[in-house]
């Protein structure tokens, strides 16, 4: 669950990212962060997987205070949380299987875990089959499918993904949809910055929008709304 209460971020140059955005989503929903350019969308991210703090406000993630949280739990935190990019975010000299098992090494699983683990969740992205490969040697869809298995790999409650669909066709994009859709049907809570309208409209789920740094609409099964 995450919970924002009169979230301000401003940067250090006096940016003001977010200002005054209260808004709770639950476990297990989809939702998408929809805005123009500018609006706040990736800072509302940011918060979440605890890139920036809240300059004002309390931000809840899975029950931790995000705001207040000692460094020490920074990485226990982080483990409950899947990030994916638009830009994939890769390691170009690891392989597929390499890429996926960096992040259970980083928590240090046991081995035998991670070569199961990793195994598994190629699978469910339908990249088995590549795990020698390297990123360059893939599509831009599947170097995202590779980027989310590496998300899930650790079994996060919540899935942050800002503009995962960005770089890719509109064929690809609703492929990597399905099984954005398959990862929150298994349990995760999904929050995704996007500006592709026709996902937005064709799979109907609840939108916020921002803009100026604030929460200006909140709907379940909700439109796009916007032009461009
Ligand atoms: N590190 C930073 N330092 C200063 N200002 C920043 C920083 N990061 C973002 N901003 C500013 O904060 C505001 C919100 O930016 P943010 O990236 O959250 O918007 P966004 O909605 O994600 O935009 P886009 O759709 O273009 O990705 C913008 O005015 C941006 O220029």
């Amino acid at each position: 669950m995450i919970e924002m209460q009169d979230i301000w971020k401003t940067y250090v140059d006096g940016t003001h990212a977010l200002r005054g955005v209260s808004v709770r989503i639950d476990r297990n929903e989809f939702v998408y962060l929809v805005g123009p350019s500018g609006a706040g969308k990736s800072t509302f991210m940011k918060l979440i997987y605890r890139e920036e703090v809240p300059t004002k406000g309390q931000l809840s993630v899975n029950g931790f205070n995000i705001g207040k949280l000692k460094p020490r739990k920074i990485p226990f935190v982080r483990r409950n949380i899947g990030v994916i990019f638009q830009d994939f975010r890769l390691l170009p000299k690891l392989t597929v299987f390499e890429n996926v098992a960096f992040a259970m090494e980083v928590i240090e699983a046991p081995k035998r875990i991670i070569k199961k683990r990793t195994m598994e969740v190629l699978d469910l992205v339908g990249l088995k089959h590549k795990h020698a490969s390297l990123p360059a040697q893939l599509s831009g869809g599947e170097q995202q499918r590779v980027s989310i298995a590496r998300a899930i790999v650790n079994n996060p409650s919540v899935i942050v993904a800002d503009e995962p669909t960005g770089n890719l066709d509109p064929e690809t994009s609703m492929e990597i949809m399905a099984l954005l859709e398959e990862i929150n049907f298994r349990g995760s809570t999904i929050v995704m910055a996007t500006h592709n309208r026709d996902i937005v409209n064709s799979l109907r789920k609840r939108v916020i929008a921002i803009e100026n740094g604030l929460v200006v609409r909140d709907e379940a099964r909700g439109e796009y709304g916007y032009e461009i």
